[in-house]
């Protein structure tokens, strides 16, 4: 499991070590690895040019000492202080000792221009609100310049807890973090701005819970449901969809296409589009009355293409089975109700759902999609699952958040989220929590994009179908 913590974390962390250490000694690793990892951006050093953008704090004393590292090894290095009454001493000494030069913020257009390399030391974790107007104009010359840009522990301008941007901030190709991810590198918008991540192991322990995980491989195939001896279709768990509608029967079709790949025994139809769903995929038990009137099954997936009924939503939230609800179905869905449930409950909304069941505008949740998540597991007291360029799945209370780590843009195509829905839900049924079975689903459905898609557009159909391939992807 990849984790990321909150800065509050970060700096306890840095505290108890920091107790046990000769002073220094964290900066130190946190600038050899930077200095590595510039190198390693720079292929050779002998006579390159590296700019330091420096600012007041801990994370500009980390970019001078990696630049008196790199000017040792014969680059010219030129630091641009920010704050030159404020710069820390003893890394400002180191650089000039090892041959760099300083320039104010004032005179740094000239040397950015002329960079193969900027670092951007202006803030780490320590920065609040906005970049201040003299750092945001740099950040405009820096758009301009043809250099690599590595940023020293986080984009400058992005905030570490929330992925938000608020106003400008650093664009890097490459970002070099200490300790520990931060919740900003895996979530958007922030992780735009971040480019690849390098994290740099510098001895923090976490003895309590990540603010994020993303699940791995490994932790994907422990938790995949896969038949034992004894199974059988029931045993396997039952999973019911009640999707689709005269109008868009399709969102059936695709709901149950994910489900057939998601682990469960057996999948039954209920709802109007029966005839579309048994003539794409006869194994299908499909029936034509309401969902109590189904059979048993082990899980429900209610919503995708289902128009106004309301009645389905409503029955199926009344059962004792764990229930995924998705697109119409969250309009439809009544709060009380779900709040009401004591069985699991999932809810797949897109940030145009999520915004409309917070009442807020839509760019509200993309640019706050952490907050938004948690907000709406509290609201609804269930497992939230936000889709989108992130996805998240968030249970109430303050456990930790997973990321998605394996979307793909080839994803945002029309039905693609039906098919999560069949697929998530038939992993409810073969046991999995509402947590598990939503970041679960999102891993595979993430692969699937991609398997399918091959740098290539694809149909939500071609998605489905990668799924098996995605499984065994995982599984080998
Ligand atoms: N934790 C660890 O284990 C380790 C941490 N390490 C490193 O320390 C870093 C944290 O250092 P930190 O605490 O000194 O804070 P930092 O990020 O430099 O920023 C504070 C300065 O920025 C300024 N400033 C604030 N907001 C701003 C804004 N919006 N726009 C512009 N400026 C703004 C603010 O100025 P002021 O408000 O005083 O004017 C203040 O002086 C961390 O990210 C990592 O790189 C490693 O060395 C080793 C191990
Ligand atoms: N930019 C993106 N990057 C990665 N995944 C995306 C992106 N946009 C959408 N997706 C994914 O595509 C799917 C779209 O689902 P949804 O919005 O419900 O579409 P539909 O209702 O047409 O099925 C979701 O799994 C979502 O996470
Ligand atoms: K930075």
């Amino acid at each position: 499991m990849r984790t990321a913590y909150s800065v509050e974390m970060v700096r306890a962390a840095e505290r108890e070590l920091m107790a046990r250490l000769p002073d220094g000694v964290l900066m130190q690793r946190a600038a050899a690895g930077l200095a590595a990892a510039c190198a390693d951006v720079l292929g050779r050093v002998y006579g390159r040019r590296v700019v330091l953008l420096v600012g007041s704090g801990d994370n500009g004393a980390d970019a001078l000492y990696a630049g008196a590292r790199l000017a040792r090894r014969g680059a010219g290095v030129t630091a641009v202080l920010l704050a030159p009454d404020r710069t820390h001493p003893e890394a400002l000494a180191a650089l000039r000792r090892a041959g760099g030069r300083t320039v104010p913020g004032a005179d740094a257009e000239e040397p950015l221009r002329r960079a193969d390399l900027v670092v951007d030391g202006i803030v780490g974790i320590g920065g609040t609100g906005g970049l201040r107007p003299d750092a945001a104009a740099l950040v405009d010359v820096i758009g301009e310049t043809r250099a690599a840009v590595v940023a020293v522990d986080l984009p400058s301008g992005v905030e570490a807890d929330t992925g938000e941007v608020h106003g400008s901030a650093v664009r890097a190709d490459l970002t070099v973090t200490f300790g520990a991810h931060k919740p900003g590198l895996l979530v958007d918008p922030a992780r735009e701005y971040a480019g690849s991540v390098r994290l740099v192991d510098i001895g923090l322990a976490f003895p309590g819970e990540a603010e994020l995980e993303a699940l791995q491989h490994a932790d994907v195939a422990r938790l995949l449901p896969v038949p034992a001896a004894e199974s059988d279709k029931y045993r396997r768990g039952v999973v019911g969809i009640a999707a689709g509608s005269s109008r868009y029967p399709g969102a059936a079709v695709l709901a149950v296409a994910g489900a057939l790949r998601g682990g469960a025994g057996a999948v039954r139809y209920v709802g109007p589009a029966g005839d579309a769903v048994l003539a794409r995929f006869p194994e299908t038990l499909v029936s034509t009355g309401t969902p109590e009137q189904a059979g048993r099954v082990q899980a429900w997936v209610v919503g995708p293409g289902a128009g106004d009924d309301a009645d389905a939503v409503a029955a199926v939230l009344g059962t004792d089975v764990p229930v995924l609800v998705d697109a119409d179905g969250l309009r439809l869905a009544d709060r009380d109700a779900v709040r009401a449930r004591r069985a699991p409950t999932l809810l797949t909304p897109h940030a145009g759902e999520a915004a409309a069941l917070l009442g807020v505008a839509r760019e509200e949740v993309e640019g706050a999609r952490l907050r938004a998540v948690r907000e709406l597991a509290e609201r609804y007291a269930a497992t939230v699952l936000l889709k989108g360029s992130t996805t998240l799945v968030a249970s109430p209370g303050d456990g930790p958040v997973r990321v998605n780590p394996t979307g793909t843009g080839w994803l945002a195509t029309a039905g693609s989220g039906d098919v999560l829905s069949g697929l998530a839900g038939s992993l409810l049924a073969a046991g999995l929590d509402a947590l598990d079975a939503g970041s679960v689903g999102a891993y595979l459905h993430g692969l699937a994009g991609r398997r399918a898609a091959d740098g290539a557009p694809v149909g939500a159909h071609d998605v489905a179908e990668a799924v098996r391939e995605a499984w065994r992807d995982v599984t080998d």
